[in-house]
């Protein structure tokens, strides 16, 4: 049935020609908002559309529907043999949708948006030309959904391809996976759009989500196109609906229930909110350059203020409501939103009390709507629609603690706050609980627990000095991009810096892993009492269980340490040297 109707249409194009498209078809000609241009070869029967939107070839309602007109009516251009879609930015292919777009979007506006998505997708996954595209930049997300449509990519070296959708905590759309699906595997492509994989031009290719990579993918794809060309066109169609029909249909009967999906599912306040930061980051991205930390509220207050563009816009969340002394000098040096969250139930007084405080700087207080647990501060006179308008940055002001109810508590509470993805959006982390002598958090912790990725956790402040013996663990890891480097202001940070030091606890923790928990424990017990119990209360049978502990175990060796006791320097030295320990 649809490859009679594909014969029809093809058949249909001869009485069309010259019809649906200018009579001045071959030569140049430009798109009436001057997006895109595009150049027909009469000899050749190719058609390249370059694509001239700048900055970022971003696709709004208007150029999407030009596009896609265009498109349409090549299709239907007998003359037309072939299409290229290239563009004239230097850097960037397609920046895929127009994420104003669908940024606190019009309702009428939104649906017709996506409608013309459908659309040009529609043309050009089922257009019975050859389509190449000659990715010459990035192409992300809606602008690696064109080149799946299309029958052939080659692509600029470095650049990048994928559907990162999930990164702006929204879902490519299905008949999108469809065709990556078909391009590079059903497994593949689960793992690409579930973790939102931006892939090197390099890597795209090991993967077969381009064919080809060249430095000049224009010129690539017109030799590539005379290949093509020299097969009867019907031939070539008709394989190529047989290979695509099932995935046009599906798409075409599903194309009402995704348009409802997608017009419910974008003003959503989550996605709102998600979209927000997103757009933020993508705004700030280059101006942010965050570069030390310090060991000192007043000064962290500083530096963020010095460092963020507007640091009255940032929204910082408090988890854990503690004695809120953080939160408040953010507060008293300008920063106009802190939300602060606690457990009513365990700390009910509390959180009274800070309530009150918060209440003489703050001439509003709110209840965080759809949550019992939750309490949102903030200045009168923050406009209410901008609230959610997600900051450039968010910090989380986090109890770090060894208590793990506390520890599952702001899990719950990210998650709760967060149930989308934070993107890009760098984090902070802070901590003014100078009792905490543990962080349990690792990425396995943040990517589960707190569904934050860990590409996300760019940027690290901490405050508490114990804390700051963790930091040397995070250094291996490529995924903490731009760790900062701490300031020495004690010893103790003097020393974490010390690499021999740092080996020598090494050396002396590879012999007590992976020993059994009831043989080390008392060990451990005798010379520093407060581990040993720290350890009973986290219920650990097995210290190889827990991978994280070794640097926990030489934060506290390195605490010890920074006491600058003989004592502790002596613990050192006997666990080192006792090998059978
Ligand atoms: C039920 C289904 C639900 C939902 C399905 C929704 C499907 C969505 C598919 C999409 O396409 S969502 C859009 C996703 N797009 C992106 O994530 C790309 C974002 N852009 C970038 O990562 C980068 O801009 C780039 C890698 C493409 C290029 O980087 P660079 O060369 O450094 O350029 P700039 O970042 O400086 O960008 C220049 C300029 O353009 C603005 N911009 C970029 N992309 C977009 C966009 N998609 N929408 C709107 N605006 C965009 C960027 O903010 C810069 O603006 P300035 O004013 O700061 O110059």
């Amino acid at each position: 049935m649809f490859l009679r109707n594909v014969m029809r249409k093809i058949a249909s194009q001869k009485s069309l020609n010259g019809l649906a498209i200018k009579k001045n078809y071959f030569g140049t000609t430009s798109s009436l908002l001057d997006d895109f241009s595009i150049n027909a070869n009469e000899k050749t029967g190719v058609s390249v559309i370059t694509m001239s939107k700048t900055p970022a070839n971003s696709l709004n309602l208007e150029f999407i529907q030009e596009l896609s007109m265009a498109i349409q009516k090549l299709n239907m251009e007998k003359s037309c043999r072939g299409i290229i879609l290239t563009s004239s930015l230097p850097s960037i292919f397609s920046a895929g949708l127009d994420i104003l777009e669908m940024y606190q979007p019009e309702p009428d506006r939104l649906e017709k948006f996506w409608t013309e998505f459908q659309e040009i997708w529609l043309a050009l996954y089922s257009s019975p030309k050859t389509v190449m595209s000659a990715i010459n930049g990035h192409s992300p997300a809606g602008g690696c959904i064109i080149a799946l449509a299309t029958d052939y990519r080659i692509m600029k070296p470095k650049f990048t391809i994928g559907l990162n959708e999930t990164m702006l905590g929204i879902v490519a759309p299905f008949w999108a996976e469809d065709s990556m699906k078909a391009v590079i595997g059903q497994r593949r492509s689960e793992y690409s759009l579930q973790l939102g994989k931006l892939y090197t031009a390099e890597e795209a290719l090991q993967i077969n989500l381009i064919d080809e990579i060249s430095d000049n993918p224009l010129q690539a794809c017109e030799d590539e196109m005379m290949n093509w060309l020299k097969l009867p066109d019907h031939a070539r169609t008709l394989t190529k609906f047989q290979n695509r029909g099932h995935i046009i249909e599906k798409m075409k009967k599903g194309r009402k229930e995704d348009l409802e999906k997608f017009v419910k599912f974008i003003p959503r306040e989550g996605i709102q909110m998600a979209l927000g930061t997103y757009l933020d980051n993508l705004k700030s991205r280059k101006k942010k350059q965050l570069k030390t930390c310090v060991s000192d509220v007043e000064l962290i207050v500083r530096k963020i203020k010095y460092n963020l563009e507007d640091y009255t816009k940032t929204t910082f969340f408090y988890l854990g409501a503690q004695d809120g002394i953080l939160a408040e000098n953010l507060i008293n040096s300008g920063c106009k939103k802190v939300i602060v969250t606690e457990h009513k139930k365990s700390n009910e007084e509390h959180l009274n009390e800070i309530q009150n405080r918060f209440r003489e700087k703050f001439l509003r207080f709110t209840r965080f709507p759809n949550s019992r647990i939750i309490e949102e501060y903030k200045l009168d006179g923050l406009e209410e629609k901008n609230w959610h308008t997600q900051p450039k940055v968010a910090v989380i002001l986090t109890l770090l603690t060894n208590d793990r109810s506390k520890l599952s508590l702001n899990s719950y509470l990210l998650r709760k706050q967060f149930p989308f993805n934070f993107g890009r959006t760098p984090i902070f982390l802070l901590t003014d609980n100078t009792e905490s002598k543990v962080i349990l958090m690792n990425e396995t912790n943040l990517q589960t627990e707190k569904r934050i990725p860990s590409r996300a956790l760019s940027y690290m402040f901490l405050y508490d000095r114990t804390l700051l013996a963790e930091i040397p663990r995070l250094k291996p890891s490529q995924k903490y991009t731009k760790l900062i480097k701490i300031q020495p202001k004690s010893d103790l940070v003097d020393l974490l810096y010390d690499e021999d030091k740092f080996k020598e606890a090494e050396v002396f923790l590879k012999h007590f892993f992976n020993k059994p928990y009831e043989r080390v424990i008392p060990k451990i017990e005798k010379i520093c009492p407060n581990l040993g119990s720290e350890l009973i209360d986290m219920n650990i049978t097995m210290l190889d269980r827990v991978k994280d502990l070794d640097f926990r175990i030489i934060g506290e060796i390195f605490r010890l340490v920074a006491s600058n006791d003989n004592y502790s320097r002596n613990i050192i030295r006997v666990l080192s040297s006792r090998h059978e320990f």
